[in-house]
C-alpha cells in the first residue's frame, strides 16, 4: 500500500498474488449472500425496431414493468459498432497494465471523479471494492474532443490514439441514450415524448472503466458493493466473464453477459425525474478467483446546475411531488462528502437537503 498526497492507494496487481485478503477489502456476511441460481430474466429491447416505430407500445410496456419494479433492462441492435466496443475493451490494458508509479501519477484528486483509483482507498477505510477504475468526463463540445484532450493531458501525446477510441465510444453512447430517453418517456406516459432527450442534451457524463482482478478470496470480497448509481442513467457493457448482479424479488440475480447487449440501469436522479415511478436499480459486482473482468459504465448526468424536476403532466397525474427540487451538483456533493452510495442515497439526501440550508450541505 502506498500513499499519494496523504491518501492510501492499494496496488491491486501486487495484492492479487497474496493468499490473504487485507481486512480493508473484507465485507460483512450480510452483503456476501450468494446470488440465486437462476439468472435474471430482464427484458431485452431491440432499439433499432423501436427507433423505426415497430412494436413501440410493446417495448414501452416491458420497460415500464421492469423499471417500476427494479430499474433494469438490456438493449440490443443499439447501433454501437461491435468493433468499437471490442477496441474499447482491448485498449484498457494500456491503462490497467501501466506501472503502479504511473497509475499514482494519474490518480483521482479529492473532489474530482476523473482519474485512476485502486480499491477506492482514497475515499473509504473499510469494505473496499476489489477493483481498479479509470474515469473521465464526457460532454458534447463542438470545439474540442474532451476525452482525447484528457488522455493527452494526463497520459501524454502517445495516448492520443487511445483517447480517440474512448471519445468515439462516448459519442456513440450519447447517441444511444437519445433513443433510450424516448423509450423511457413513452414507458412513463409523458406527453412530450422528447422531454428527457431534450433535458439531457446539454448534460455531461462520466465514463468509468472498471477492472476487477482475480481474487484469491472471492467469498469475502466484492468488486462493487450493493449500491444504486446516484446518476440518472447508466449504460454498461460487460465482457464475457460475468459478475454483475441485480437485486430483484428480494434476491440477488446474475446478469448473464451478452456481447451484443448494453445493460441499462435507472439511477437515483432519474428516479426523481420520474417522480419516483421508476426505481433506481440496486446492483453489485462479485469477483472470482480465476479471471480478470472488465466493464464500462457510462453514467449520464444532467447539467450540474439544472433543476431535477419531473414533467408537469406526470406530477399532476400522480397528484403530488415525490422529491423536492435539487440539482445534480447538490446530490454529487452529498455522495462525495457525506454519504456512501447505497439503496437509500436519494431518501437520505432529500431528508438532509430539506433540513439543511443549501450552503451547508
Ligand atoms: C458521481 C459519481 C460517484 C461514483 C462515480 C460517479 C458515478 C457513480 C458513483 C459510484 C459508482 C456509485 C457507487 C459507489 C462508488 C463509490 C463506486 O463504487 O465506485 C461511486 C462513485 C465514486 O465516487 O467513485
Ligand atoms: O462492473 C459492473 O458490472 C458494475 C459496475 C457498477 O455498478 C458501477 O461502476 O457503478
Ligand atoms: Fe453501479
Amino acid at each position: 500500500m502506498e500513499h499519494k498526497d496523504g491518501v492510501k492507494v492499494f496496488d491491486l496487481s501486487k495484492l492479487q498474488k497474496q493468499p490473504n485478503l487485507p481486512t480493508e477489502f473484507t465485507w460483512p456476511q450480510e452483503d456476501l449472500v450468494n446470488a440465486n441460481q437462476e439468472e435474471l430474466d430482464a427484458p431485452l429491447i431491440d432499439l433499432e425496431r423501436f427507433a423505426r416505430g415497430d412494436d413501440r407500445a410493446k417495448a414501452a410496456k416491458l420497460v415500464r414493468t421492469a423499471c417500476m419494479s427494479h430499474g433494469f433492462f438490456q438493449v440490443i441492435n443499439h447501433g454501437v459498432d461491435a468493433s468499437l466496443i471490442q477496441a474499447a475493451h482491448e485498449e484498457l490494458d494500456a491503462i490497467f497494465k501501466l506501472p503502479f508509479d504511473k497509475k499514482l501519477s494519474i490518480h483521482r484528486k479529492p473532489g474530482s471523479v476523473a482519474g485512476y483509483s485502486g480499491g477506492h482507498a482514497h475515499r473509504f477505510a473499510s469494505k473496499l471494492p476489489w477493483k481498479e477504475t479509470f474515469s473521465f468526463i464526457y460532454h458534447e463540445n463542438s470545439s474540442e474532443a474532451i476525452v482525447v484532450d484528457y488522455f493527452k493531458s494526463v497520459l501524454g501525446q502517445d495516448f492520443e490514439r487511445i483517447g480517440w477510441v474512448y471519445q468515439k465510444y462516448c459519442e456513440a453512447l450519447k447517441k444511444v441514450s437519445r433513443v433510450i430517453f424516448e423509450l423511457l418517456a413513452l414507458s412513463l406516459g409523458v406527453e412530450d415524448g422528447l422531454h428527457y432527450q431534450k433535458y439531457f442534451e446539454d448534460g455531461s457524463s462520466i465514463l468509468r472503466c472498471n477492472c476487477y482482478p482475480p481474487c484469491n478470496n472471492p467469498g469475502q470480497a466484492l468488486g462493487t458493493g450493493p449500491h444504486c448509481d446516484p446518476t440518472s442513467l447508466t449504460i454498461l457493457h460487460q465482457d464475457q466473464v460475468g459478475g454483475l448482479e441485480v437485486f430483484v424479488d428480494e434476491k440477488w440475480q446474475a446478469v448473464r453477459p451478452r456481447t451484443d447487449a448494453l445493460v441499462i440501469n435507472i439511477g437515483d436522479t432519474f428516479m426523481a425525474l420520474s417522480n419516483g415511478n421508476f426505481k433506481s436499480c440496486l446492483h453489485r459486482a462479485v469477483v472470482n478467483s480465476e479471471t480478470e473482468r472488465k466493464s464500462f459504465a457510462f453514467f449520464m448526468c444532467p447539467k450540474e446546475d439544472k433543476v431535477v424536476r419531473p414533467p408537469e403532466d406526470l406530477v399532476s397525474r400522480d397528484g403530488s411531488r415525490k422529491y423536492t427540487d435539487f440539482t445534480w451538483s447538490d446530490l454529487l456533493e452529498f455522495t462525495q462528502k457525506h454519504y456512501r452510495a447505497d439503496n437509500g442515497t436519494l431518501q437520505s439526501f432529500v431528508k438532509r437537503f430539506v433540513s439543511h440550508p443549501k450552503t451547508s450541505i
